[in-house]
């Protein structure tokens, strides 16, 4: 089998001296999409923000793509080919959509073609300022610049924060797509956990920045006890 995109073995992270995430140990596989899920504060977010350099690791060991990441160095990682969709996207709204595609390349320009096949939507937009999108649309675009920009892992941080599920319905199968079509990983976090595990092919649940349970997709979404307590917020196993 193939290396994983990403690799952590008991990672230890956090804020200044505020232990977050204690002792994780995560994987993702090329062509795979892993869904990160828990409760409110159960860490997701930080451990997405670990995995791409920005929050440091005080433990533990974080491989990508078969390179020891020993420091936190975001740009490295991002070189390795990370993509990270953080909640807020990360757009710049003064730039048109094409502008933005066009800083999300790689090398060269982007493949217009392919942002337009996953993402038909964006196509009579392209010259739109993005902070004029609508949600689902700007949404779209974060998410056509990291599937266009050649990685090797797609992070994406609650794509349906402020969207009606309706349209996480349709953006989440698209993801699928390029992890099929590419071969690149996709590591979720998702609050509506019955979608994501939908698309998934495995997942993890996060509890108090600790790993509580790892299964395939299909066990998780036959788990009726984890999808009620996550209906009410908070995810115990
Ligand atoms: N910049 C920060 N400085 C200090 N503590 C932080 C910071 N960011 C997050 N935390 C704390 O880390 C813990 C985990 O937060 P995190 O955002 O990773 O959780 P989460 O699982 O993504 O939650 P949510 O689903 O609510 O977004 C929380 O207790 C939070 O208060």
């Amino acid at each position: 089998m193939s290396e994983p995109v990403v690799e952590l073995k008991g990672v230890h992270s956090g804020y200044n001296t505020i232990s977050v995430i204690r002792g994780i140990d995560l994987i993702v596989n090329p062509g795979e999409v892993v869904a990160l899920l828990g409760a409110n504060g159960a860490g997701k977010t930080t451990t997405l923000r670990t995995i791409s350099g920005i929050v440091p690791i005080s433990e533990g060991t974080l491989t990508v793509m078969g390179t020891p990441i020993l420091k936190n160095r975001p740009w490295l990682v991002a070189r390795r080919g990370v993509s990270h969709v953080p909640e807020e996207r990360g757009l710049f709204f003064q730039l048109t959509v094409k502008e933005n595609l066009i800083l999300g390349a790689r090398r060269g320009k982007p493949d217009y073609d392919r942002v337009f096949h996953y993402f038909p939507a964006l196509a009579k937009l392209s010259n739109r300022k993005a902070g004029l999108l609508s949600g689902g649309e700007q949404q779209m675009l974060a998410t056509a610049r990291a599937a266009i920009s050649g990685s090797k892992l797609i992070m994406v941080d609650e794509m349906s924060l402020g969207l009606a599920p309706i349209i996480v319905e349709r953006l989440l199968p698209v993801l699928k797509q390029v992890a099929v079509d590419t071969g690149a990983g996709i590591l979720l976090v998702e609050q509506h956990i019955e979608l994501a595990l939908e698309v998934a092919d495995r997942g993890y649940v996060l509890s108090k920045g600790v790993i509580d349970r790892t299964d395939t997709a299909e066990a998780l979404l036959r788990d009726r006890h984890l999808l009620e307590q996550s209906y009410l917020g908070e995810i115990v196993i």
